[in-house]
């Protein structure tokens, strides 16, 4: 069953189409990927799907609902939760705290909100840096901070958007069995990621989005050996390119 349905989004800035008539649809319980050249339209896409900007064109249907005309914090209440690529922690605040802003939609006071945070941090592997200052950490356990403060709203569909990005191989290794187990845990999760490995290790189903629309739909496997992505990534001809050069190896 579809948890999130997009249908014919489409966001205009000004004479810019950044979202093209766009449909996707997210199965409850999955990990799905949305990914595509710089300047596709994902940040985009998401920004619309947790409802920071008007569609300019389109529906967004979550549980069921239509609710292309709430606001941001009404998606939010009923479960809907995003990650930033620019991750601005308040850097004076400890880490806990920090988590706790997002804890704050479903614990009204200080105490329980504090002890939802650290439940949530430690699940993220944020447990040894609770009471740190959030401006000490590295990139890594920045991007973990971003992870647990959505995390901490109790959504049930979370939008990573680039949460790998700047982290290194082996920080990489580490963070995908984090983003399982939130996943196991019972929170379906619509993930953009430049980092092609973690996406086909990570994703039932892949989407692809290039100038705006949405140009092919399937499994990590079928996704790359479809010769509509490696042409969007590598330019045009390059499927051609490739597969005649592999022949010429053969
Ligand atoms: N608020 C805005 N006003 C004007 N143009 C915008 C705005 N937000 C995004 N755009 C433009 O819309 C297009 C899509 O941008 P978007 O950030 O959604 O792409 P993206 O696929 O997330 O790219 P990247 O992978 O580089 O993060 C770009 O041309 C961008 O410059």
């Amino acid at each position: 069953m579809s948890l999130l349905q997009v249908e014919g989004a489409t966001k205009r800035f000004g004479g810019l189409v950044a979202v093209d008539g766009a449909s996707l649809d997210v199965a409850e319980g999955s990990i799905t990927g949305l990914i595509g050249p710089n300047g596709a339209g994902k940040t985009t896409l998401f920004t619309l799907i947790a409802g920071f900007e008007r569609l300019t064109a389109g529906r967004v249907t979550f549980q069921g609902a239509d609710v292309t005309a709430h606001e941001a914090h009404v998606r939010a209440r009923a479960g809907i939760a995003r990650t930033f690529q620019i991750v601005q922690p308040f850097a004076s605040l400890t880490v806990c705290e920090n988590v706790a802003v997002g804890a704050y939609l479903r614990h009204r006071s200080r105490a329980d909100a504090m002890a939802h945070a650290e439940r949530v941090a430690r699940q993220v592997g944020l447990g040894p840096m609770l009471d740190q200052p959030a401006g000490s950490l590295t990139v890594a356990g920045r991007k973990r901070l971003e992870l647990a403060r959505a995390l901490a709203t109790d959504p049930r569909l979370l939008l990573l958007d680039e949460v790998l990005a700047g982290l290194n191989p082996s920080e990489i290794r580490d963070m995908i069995p984090v983003i399982r187990a939130i996943r196991d845990g019972g929170v379906t999760i619509l993930i953009v990621e430049h980092v092609m490995q973690a996406v086909m290790s990570l994703c039932e189903r892949i989407f692809v989005l290039a100038q705006g629309r949405v140009i092919a739909t399937g499994t990590p496997a079928e996704i790359a050996r479809d010769p509509a992505v490696v042409e969007a990534y590598l330019g045009h001809g390059a499927a051609a390119r490739l597969q005649a050069r592999s022949a010429g190896h053969a």
